[in-house]
């Protein structure tokens, strides 16, 4: 892994973790919502059930003090009681039951609920804004209405449930058109939302922890990674070094007459196997002496760069190499026949001559040649590799007798 390569895995990671952290946040956002609103509801529930107990029992007579005094809106004859004891009671009906309760719970837990109407009889019972929404849409049809808005300076998770009328409600509903079923009103349940802030809080700040834990790891395991591939990559950086330092000719990083003696060695078992021919060149620079003696040691060796340069552009295939075989000369082995290996030859030859260096001392040309020697065999177990090089280097001899700047074949 490269450092830029770690540094796009490290941000890649990070916004894959703000990524969970986001979306972690968002979904316990809406589950603190739905908690409030599932709570409303309870809470709504329980004052019906409350509301059902006292209207089955035709309401409940308790006695008359300060807070409970008797309900002006109550239609009931036996409204207020006296005991034989000459106590007075009054009856307290599910409307004021509710009224009563939901002050007692607003001073525990500052959790809201009001019984409202669109006709109330109580002026207590008027609907506020929200609350008339919610009535409306219970006029049509629905059975309760949820919404987060602002009572007073606070902000409240609204609930409000639809109060049917029940056969119960008649004894002091009797009003000519309200009947059975009739929605005659509905309860609010409202919930601050700081008690479900408090509790995300909580959760918020756990999820930070967390995913600043997780990020770290994540990083960290990143960067370990990162530290072992660049220890690795050292480690193989050396040894390539030193692999090149053993088989690589240093002044022109062709491969030197070890690795040459030992890939001719493989090739011609493989050669020996299978039975195709496999060829050898022998090249050597013309005049070189005069050359080096003319332009001086640090000219002859650009020299024998450049022309290793051009020569290795030619050997592309895998069972074809070329070395420095030592001093002026580089050897070329190939699994072809004869005429490949000729045409090769002298394809080097003219691209060497094609460079055009300048060589004043040459007694053939104004410019640097090579003379190619070619020699080829189709190895068998009574023929040595040395062979094949014997009979390369004598068709050398040849080349640089016969004119130089030439290829020449073994003949035999
Ligand atoms: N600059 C430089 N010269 C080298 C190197 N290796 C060998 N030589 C020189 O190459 C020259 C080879 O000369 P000779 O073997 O006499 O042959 P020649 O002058 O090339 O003549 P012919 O081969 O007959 O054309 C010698 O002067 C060596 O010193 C090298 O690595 N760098």
């Amino acid at each position: 892994m490269k450092a830029t390569g770690f540094l796009l895995f490290s941000i890649l990671w990070l916004m894959l973790v703000g990524l969970s952290f986001y979306y972690q946040v968002e979904d316990d956002k809406k589950y603190g919502q739905k908690i409030a609103y599932k709570q409303a509801e309870m809470f709504f529930q329980h004052i019906v059930l409350m509301r059902q107990w006292n209207a089955d029992h035709g309401g409940v007579y308790v006695p008359v003090t300060e807070q409970n005094q008797p309900n002006p809106y109550l239609n009931a004859t036996t409204r207020d009681v006296t005991t034989r004891e000459g106590q007075t009671l009054t009856l307290i009906d599910p409307a004021l039951m509710t009224r009563q309760l939901a002050k007692m719970e607003e001073s525990r837990s500052h959790i809201r609920f009001h019984i409202a109407s669109l006709t109330p009889m109580d002026p207590e019972n008027k609907a506020d804004a929200w609350e008339e929404k919610a009535l409306q849409a219970f006029t049509q049809g629905w059975k309760s209405y949820e919404g987060l808005t602002d009572i007073g300076n606070q902000r409240y998770f609204r609930y409000m449930g639809a109060l049917v009328l029940e056969p119960t409600c008649l004894k002091c509903h009797n009003e000519p058109d309200y009947k059975v079923g009739d929605v005659v009103g509905g309860i609010s349940v409202s919930i601050p939302s700081a008690s479900i802030d408090d509790f995300l809080s909580v959760r918020l700040a756990w999820l930070k922890q967390s995913h600043l834990l997780i990020a770290a790891i994540g990083l960290m395991a990143l960067l370990i990674a990162y530290w072992a591939q660049e220890r690795l990559n050292k480690r193989l950086t050396k040894a390539r070094s030193h692999l090149q330092l053993a088989y690589l000719d240093s002044l022109t990083l062709l491969p030197n007459r070890r690795y040459y003696d030992a890939f001719v060695r493989r090739e011609w078992k493989r050669a020996t196997r299978h039975h195709y021919p496999l060829s050898m060149i022998m090249i050597d620079i013309d005049f070189f002496k005069a050359y080096n003696d003319n332009l001086g040691h640090v000219e002859g060796d650009q020299c024998l760069r450049q022309v290793a340069r051009t020569l290795r552009r030619y050997f592309r295939r895998s069972g074809d190499l070329i070395a420095r075989y030592g001093g002026e000369e580089f050897c070329v082995v190939a699994a072809c026949d004869s005429l490949q290996i000729m045409q090769l030859a002298e394809i080097l030859r003219m691209a060497v001559e094609s460079m055009k260096l300048p060589h004043p001392e040459s007694k053939i040309s104004q410019y640097v040649t090579i003379s190619l020697g070619v020699a080829t065999l189709i190895p068998r177990e009574n023929i040595e590799f040395g062979d094949l090089l014997l009979h390369a280097d004598r068709a050398l001899y040849d080349a640089k007798h016969s004119g130089r700047n030439r290829v020449e074949k073994y003949r035999g």
